[in-house]
């Protein structure tokens, strides 16, 4: 490999400037440094500030459009700011602009939610009409579909923020990715790893993923190295489902594709808002075939969906 950066041509790595934002930007920095055997000033981390971070004080859906947490990093990619953007992929718009792409993922963590209280208490011990704090349409949807007594209320800002309105007792208990806390070293929070049988997560949470310029072939090869092929081929599957359902991490919809061997078991479901309604769907494939199965996983859905299920989508 010819052309590697180095501290006076650094390799610019955009991210948001969360705590999570800039440690899976570390993450991406620490495999490439370790692949091609660089230090670690031969990195340039940049922090972008996008429209979500921006806006704390209206719930995501409602500030509404696809993008909130990525435009801003995107267009200093293809404005050449920054050679390559880390992102949650659970966070990204299924289509990435003209002229971007992703195909790099690092090995997905823990995609399962937590159920947070700060006395480790489950679902089952909340009492009738207790508050949970959660800004997730798909989190409050399969809450409701289990629990309708409870009251869900907007819960916004990063996992500390969300600690902290959890000890001022905004809300008794809230969600919270596994992988989030994982990667956060977040081990003095009690948590309950959800059973993947009782709530499906996000499409594509806990994994990380690399977007590059398309035509950025020495960006090619150097995410190559770093790419783990197993993600890959579950968020082929995953991203393929939420594609076809025109989804995005602000609508109910869950689904998890998981790789046996040379199969891939893919597990998904829409619902109502209100929890009312819940329609699931599962299938496996070879490992390979992914986006097939995705896409006629939500295809089976959006033919057995009732009439005025989607009237949620604008
Ligand atoms: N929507 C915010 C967001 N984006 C990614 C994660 C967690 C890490 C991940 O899923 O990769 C979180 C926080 C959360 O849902 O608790």
């Amino acid at each position: 490999m010819t052309d590697l950066p180095t501290s006076a041509a650094p390799l610019r790595i955009g991210t948001r400037g969360s705590l999570l934002a800039l440690a899976q930007a570390h993450e991406t920095r620490d495999r490439l440094m370790a692949a091609f055997d660089l230090r670690r000033d031969a990195f340039e981390v940049v922090v972008i500030k996008t429209t979500g971070d921006r806006v704390q004080d209206r719930s995501l859906s409602e500030i509404g459009g696809k993008g909130l947490f990525t435009r801003e990093i995107e267009d200093a990619l293809l404005s050449g700011e920054i050679d390559i953007a880390v992102h949650s992929m659970k966070d990204m718009p299924t289509l990435q602009p003209d002229g971007l792409l992703i195909d790099a993922y690092l090995p997905r963590e823990d995609p399962r939610d937590a159920f947070i209280t700060l006395d480790g208490g489950s679902i089952a011990d909340l009492p009738r009409g207790a508050t949970v704090g959660t800004s997730s349409l798909r989190r409050r949807a399969q809450l409701m579909h289990r629990r309708p007594d409870l009251n869900v209320v907007e819960f916004r800002g990063n996992l500390q923020t969300r600690m902290t309105k959890l000890r001022d007792g905004v809300a008794q208990a809230t969600f919270l990715a596994m992988a989030g806390l994982i990667r956060l070293g977040m081990d003095e929070v009690p948590r309950r790893p959800m059973d993947l049988s009782d709530m499906l997560p996000a499409l594509a949470q806990g994994a990380i993923g690399i977007e590059r310029r398309a035509d950025d072939a020495r960006m090619a090869e150097m995410l190559a190295a770093v790419h783990d092929r197993e993600t890959g081929l579950r968020l082929d599957c995953e991203r393929a489902f939420l594609l076809t359902l025109d989804g995005s991490c602000q609508t109910p919809i869950a689904g998890l594709a998981e790789l046996d061997g040379g199969t891939l078991r893919f597990r998904g479901e829409i619902l109502r808002p209100d929890g009312s309604e819940v329609l699931a769907t599962s299938g496996d494939c070879p490992a390979e075939e992914g986006a097939a199965l995705g896409t006629r996983m939500a295809q089976d859905l959006l033919d057995r969906a009732p009439d005025g299920f989607f009237d949620w989508r604008s």
